[in-house]
């Protein structure tokens, strides 16, 4: 479940023994230097996945709070924007900006990292059984332009026992994670189906991004560590 519009595609990558696994950007890659506008490991390995690794990692610190009433879709889009303003601030020349941000909502609420594990039990008690959407917005800047996109997952989660959640929450995994759930790790075994990019709910929704990356001039390799 997408929305808006993208530029173009690539190819693979190879095996062989004396393979070096570290994906990294090739000496003579040309194009601008990549600053990743994020403190999110998942981004970082995530770009890493296609090969994509930032010249430099500089976590945008902004202020969260969702303007009264805002929703879901705006708040993602928004967000993203400033932290890849507030990083290229700091920055001169040519330099590509990519930030992002991934937010849970559940109707017209946003749900954000928790603040604490009686939130993250709030979180996941409203999340149970239910269907909720994963949106992702990211924005790249590049010499004084702006790209930008947002992306939406729909996620179902199983219903939850309090003894689940309870276990969940134990096992700290909810910290740092939009809506209190990683899809990646223990919460894969609350998640019986999703509709659209998985990669967008882990906090990259990856297609687009190399296509924004490769539409704004940043080379993409596709030379990441083989599964
Ligand atoms: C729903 C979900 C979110 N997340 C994560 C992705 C994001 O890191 C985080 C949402 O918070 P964000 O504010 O988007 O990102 P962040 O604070 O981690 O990093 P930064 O703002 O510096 O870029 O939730 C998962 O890792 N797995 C999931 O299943």
């Amino acid at each position: 479940m997408t929305a808006d519009p993208a530029p173009a595609p690539q190819a693979p990558g190879a095996d062989g023994p004396a393979a070096d696994p570290a994906p990294r950007r090739t000496p003579d890659a040309a194009g601008p230097r990549l600053v990743l506008g994020s403190a999110s490991p998942r981004r970082l390995a995530l770009l890493a996945s296609i090969g994509v690794v930032p010249d430099a990692v500089i976590p945008a610190d902004i202020d969260e709070t969702p303007k009264k009433d805002e929703e879901p879709r705006p708040y993602a889009l928004r967000l993203a924007r400033e932290k890849a303003k507030a990083v290229a601030a700091g920055l001169g020349g040519d330099d590509a900006v990519l930030a992002a941000d991934t937010v849970v909502a559940a109707g017209r609420r946003i749900l954000g990292k928790p603040q604490d594990e009686a939130e993250a039990y709030g979180f996941l008690s409203l999340l149970s059984g239910r269907r909720h959407r994963v949106i992702t917005g990211v924005a790249l800047r590049r010499g004084g332009r702006e790209w930008t996109r947002r992306v939406e997952t729909q996620v179902r989660f199983k219903r939850l026992s309090d003894a689940e959640i309870s276990a969940y929450l134990r096992s700290g995994e909810w910290r740092g994670k939009a809506g209190g759930y990683a899809i990646q790790g223990i919460g894969a075994g609350f998640v019986p189906a999703i509709n659209g990019s998985y990669t967008n709910v882990v906090g990259l929704p990856l297609v687009e991004v190399a296509n924004l990356l490769q539409g704004a001039g940043v080379p993409v390799t596709w030379e990441g560590s083989p599964a």
